[in-house]
This record gives structure tokens, C-alpha cells and sequence, in this order.
């Protein structure tokens, strides 16, 4: 494709992210399904660019606003993630001058905010969690994440998953914490490999993984998967059943749960069981109470964790929508609580950052339900074999930062119920 046509295509996909009417991921796939044309090095660069305006967006929209012509090109070009040389040609003399001394300019010295690019009640909350670790979390969410994979030990071992990658030329590292994790160097595609169309890899952030071995599942349990979404977790976890007893898949989105099918069926487990309810005090839900062994509530969140994968988030979150998340997030972990029968074990888990979805909300349900006891994460990983568990705790909490784990933010909280 011609650079002019490569860089009006970014600027029209500009112009559709800085909507925030939908989340990024959705915008950029549905933007590159309508260009089929597009090869793969150009769909990198468009996605890419985009991604890296959301992450940048205050200093690039300072940076623009000296040129001329649209603002979606001069946000374009200032984010473009494909060969600099490739879209220098699609640019005209003034442009060329522009873009030269924008390029001059330290950002090192530019204000704190445009250092940040965080709104500033998010700016202001993240200082209040990590202090002088402020810097190198922005730091951390500035990249984009890594790919690590779990192994699923129902079909193969990870060591020999990690040699069947290393013929087809794809480096993977054993992940530090998750026994069944593998870190994999750049980007590879995988979707074509046997070992992932057999089912043997998911595609899962060590974090995610280590929800799953906090629950801890064993064969035969009865296990509720509360907020399962398209299954990432509730794979995991049954694969830690071998395959036996029963796991139930709950979701109040159809949707998101017709997602987990191919990977279902791509995973060899038979003892998953997917329903959608209405809501949290759903009559299905109300038959189990009291009959289940572990109950995992991956609860709904700002996300902001992710923000690696979903920089669009920090401008689509808001204090008001944390407000409902918090009444949110506590009556379905109240509700999700009922299940869970004397001696069984209940994990409330968010992809956020923020105290007030997390150590707020596990606190609050400590003091109004004496009939569950806390169960510090470093103990229970470590029985779960997680190697270092320790570094992973927090005052009793899982608690996973980008700058300390080289994950995705992650919080969870485990309680038992007592007798
Ligand atoms: C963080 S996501 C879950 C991700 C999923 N566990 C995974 O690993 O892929 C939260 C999920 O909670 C679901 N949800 C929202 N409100 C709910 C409710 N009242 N009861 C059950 N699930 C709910 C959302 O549809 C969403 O899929």
C-alpha cells in the first residue's frame, strides 16, 4: 500500500479511537476486518499506533498542536508505529519540518502530567497505592505486555511444550511464579502452531494463572466459576480438576460466554458447565448455596491493570464508574459468598489497581461475615506449588503490580469458610 494511503488510514483509525465511545480492541479489530488488503506489518502499524496515542495522549495532543493541517494526521504521524521512513514519504515538505522539531523537543522536561499521560484523579489515586514506585509503574504501563502462555497439564508437560516452541524457532521462558506459565520473547503468531490448535496452550497473563492456583481446585470438587466471562480462568481451573467433578461457568453475558466454547472444545475438558444468569441472586445460584467446595469471583472492573493491553481505559474510567463498580463488585461477592459450603474456599479477585475495588471491598466483606476466615495468599500459593510466593503478598492479599511481576496488575483475596 502506498505511505498516503497507509497514513490517512491511521488518521481515520485516530479519529475513531479518540471517540472513546467503545473500547479500543473493539474499534481496531472491527477497523481492520473492513481493510482486508491490509498485510500484516501494516495492521501491526495501524493497531500499534493507535494503541501508543491512547498511551500518549496528552503529550502527543501537546506536541500537535504546532502543526497544521488535521489534528488526527499531526496525532497520526506523531504515534505512527511503522517504518519512520516508510511514512516520511507520505509526508509533505512542511510536514517533514514540523515533525523534525517536534522530534527535537526533551520531553524529559515537559510537565509532570504530559510525563504521566494520566487523567488526574487516576494520576493522583496510583501515587496514593505505590508512592515513589509512582514512576516506574507509569513506566511499566507505557510498554506493551508480553505473551505468556499457560500450558494446559491436562494434555502436555510444560518443558515439552517449551522444546516443541523452540523447534518451530519461538523462545519461551518458564514464568517465574506459575508452574504452568511459559514467557515468549516478541509477538509470535501462534494460532497456527499444532500445539495450540491441539489445545495444549492458552494464551493467559501469569497473573490470571495465579488466580487459578489460589483457588486451587482439586479433582472431584464442585467449583463455581462466578464471573467467567470467556473462560480464561475457568479453563485453568479446570484443568487443576483433571477433568473431574463439576465447574460451573456462571456469566450474566450470553455473549461473553459463547466465547469460551472454541476454547472449550480446543481444551479436552468435559466437566465444564456454562450458564448464563440474569444476576447475581439468579434461582440457579440460590439451589447451590451452600453446596460448593471453591468459588472464584472474578469480579467486574475499572481493568485498570490492564491498561498494558487497554491503555483507552484510564480516559474511559471515571470516579463515578468506580463508585458503581464498588456497589457492584460487593453484592455479587455477597451473593457468590452463599455458595460456598463450611470448609470450602472462596476467592474474590479484579484486574485493578485501586484500593477502593480491592483491599476496600475484601474488607468489608471480612468484617460483615465472621463465618469466613482470611486466608493469607502467600500460604496458599505456596501450597498451590507457586515458587516465591511471598513476593506476591501483600498484607495477606495477591497483589501483582507491571513494575514488580512483569504482569498485568492483578488483587485477590481468599477466605474459608469456617465450619
Ligand atoms: C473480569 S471479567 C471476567 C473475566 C473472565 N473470568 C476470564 O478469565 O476471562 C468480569 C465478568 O463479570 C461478568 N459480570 C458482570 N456482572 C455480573 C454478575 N452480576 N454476575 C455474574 N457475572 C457478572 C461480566 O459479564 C464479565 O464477563
Amino acid at each position: 500500500m502506498h505511505p498516503n494511503a497507509l497514513l490517512d488510514m491511521a488518521t481515520e483509525l485516530v479519529r475513531l479511537v479518540l471517540r472513546l465511545d467503545a473500547p479500543a480492541d473493539t474499534i481496531v479489530s472491527g477497523f481492520l476486518r473492513q481493510h482486508r488488503q491490509l498485510g500484516p506489518r501494516e495492521r501491526h502499524a495501524l493497531a500499534e499506533t493507535a494503541y501508543t496515542l491512547l498511551r500518549q495522549r496528552l503529550v502527543l495532543a501537546h506536541l500537535a498542536q504546532s502543526g497544521s493541517g488535521a489534528l488526527e494526521r499531526r496525532l497520526a504521524i506523531l504515534a505512527w508505529q511503522g517504518t519512520d521512513s516508510f511514512m516520511r514519504r507520505a509526508l509533505g515538505p512542511n510536514e517533514q519540518q514540523w515533525l523534525e522539531q517536534v522530534n527535537a523537543i526533551d520531553r524529559s522536561g515537559l510537565p509532570e502530567k504530559l510525563r504521566h499521560n494520566l487523567p488526574d484523579w487516576l494520576a493522583q489515586a496510583l501515587r496514593n497505592e505505590v508512592g515513589e514506585d509512582f514512576w516506574p509503574l507509569v513506566a511499566a504501563m507505557d510498554n506493551t505486555a508480553g505473551l505468556d502462555l499457560r500450558v494446559n497439564t491436562l494434555k502436555a508437560k510444560r518443558e515439552d511444550i517449551q522444546a516443541e516452541l523452540a523447534e518451530a524457532g519461538i523462545q519461551a521462558e518458564l514464568t517465574p511464579y506459575s508452574p504452568w506459565g511459559l514467557r515468549i520473547a516478541g509477538k509470535p503468531a501462534l494460532q497456527k502452531l499444532p500445539l495450540f490448535i491441539r489445545g495444549d496452550v492458552e494464551v493467559q497473563d501469569e497473573g490470571s494463572q495465579l488466580l487459578a492456583a489460589l483457588l486451587a481446585p482439586k479433582r472431584s470438587e464442585m467449583v463455581v466459576d462466578f464471573c467467567a466471562g470467556a473462560g480464561g480462568k475457568t479453563l485453568a481451573l479446570g484443568a487443576l480438576m483433571r477433568n473431574t467433578g463439576r465447574l460451573y461457568a456462571f456469566d450474566v453475558s450470553g455473549y461473553r460466554l459463547e466465547g469460551m466454547k472454541p476454547r472449550l472444545a480446543r481444551s479436552g475438558l468435559s466437566n465444564v458447565y456454562p450458564a448464563q444468569i440474569a444476576h447475581e441472586r439468579d434461582e440457579r445460584i440460590k439451589r447451590l448455596s451452600g453446596k460448593i467446595d471453591r468459588v472464584l469471583v472474578d469480579a467486574p472492573c475499572s481493568g485498570l491493570g490492564t491498561l498494558r493491553r487497554n491503555p483507552d481505559l484510564k480516559w474511559r474510567q471515571s470516579p463515578k464508574a468506580l463508585e458503581e463498580l464498588q456497589a457492584k463488585q460487593t453484592a455479587i461477592l455477597a451473593s457468590a459468598a452463599r455458595l460456598v459450603k463450611p470448609g470450602g474456599r472462596l476467592v474474590y479477585a479484579t484486574c485493578s489497581l485501586l484500593s477502593r475495588e480491592n483491599e476496600a471491598i475484601a474488607q468489608a466483606f471480612s468484617e460483615a461475615n465472621p463465618g469466613f476466615e482470611f486466608l493469607p495468599a502467600a500460604a496458599a500459593l505456596t501450597s498451590a506449588q507457586v515458587q516465591g510466593a511471598e513476593a506476591l503478598d501483600s498484607q495477606g492479599y495477591l497483589r501483582l503490580w507491571p513494575h514488580r511481576h512483569a504482569t498485568d496488575g492483578f488483587f485477590a483475596a481468599a477466605w474459608q469458610r469456617k465450619d
